[in-house]
């Protein structure tokens, strides 16, 4: 059996309550899917310091208030990941995709329309349940 990859995934809320999403470049596991932002915690790490340094590297953002929101771990063919997600509620700078990825500012009701990874369904139900 392959390990589990500990991911760091942020659901981050702009004061308009609009979510932050990116587009996962095509080269990646799951590459052309729309994404939370985040990446796989480090050794070493807590799971919050690796969102922090995934956020500000992939998306040029600087959180200042997060808070636990839910695990999904999900068998993928190749690997299960376990998404250790959070709700980011404050934070400094613009978003930006530091990698050329696209990034957008979606509503709830707009994940829908958006094709994310397997795994993300279940933050996505999430979401909607405790924030619609
Ligand atoms: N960041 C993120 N990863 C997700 C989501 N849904 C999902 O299945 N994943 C999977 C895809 C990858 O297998 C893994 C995250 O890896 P990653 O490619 O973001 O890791 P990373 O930023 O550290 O990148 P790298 O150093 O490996 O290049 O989790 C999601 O919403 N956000
Ligand atoms: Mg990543």
């Amino acid at each position: 059996m392959s390990k589990v990859v500990h991911v760091a995934v942020g659901v981050v809320f702009r004061a308009d309550g609009k979510i932050l999403i990116a587009r996962r470049p095509d080269h990646l596991h799951m590459g052309g899917r729309w994404e939370f932002p985040g990446g796989k915690v480090e050794v070493g790490e807590t799971v919050q310091d690796a969102l922090c340094r995934e956020l500000l590297e992939e998306v040029a953002i600087e959180v200042q208030q997060l808070q636990p929101l839910l695990e999904v771990r999900h068998d993928y063919p190749d690997k299960t990941v376990l998404l250790d997600t959070w709700q980011v509620t404050q934070f400094s700078g613009e978003a930006r995709g530091q990698e050329q990825q696209d990034i957008q500012w979606v509503s709830i009701a707009e994940l829908d329309k958006f094709q994310f990874p397997d795994a993300n369904q279940a933050i996505i139900d999430a979401v909607k349940a405790n924030f619609s």
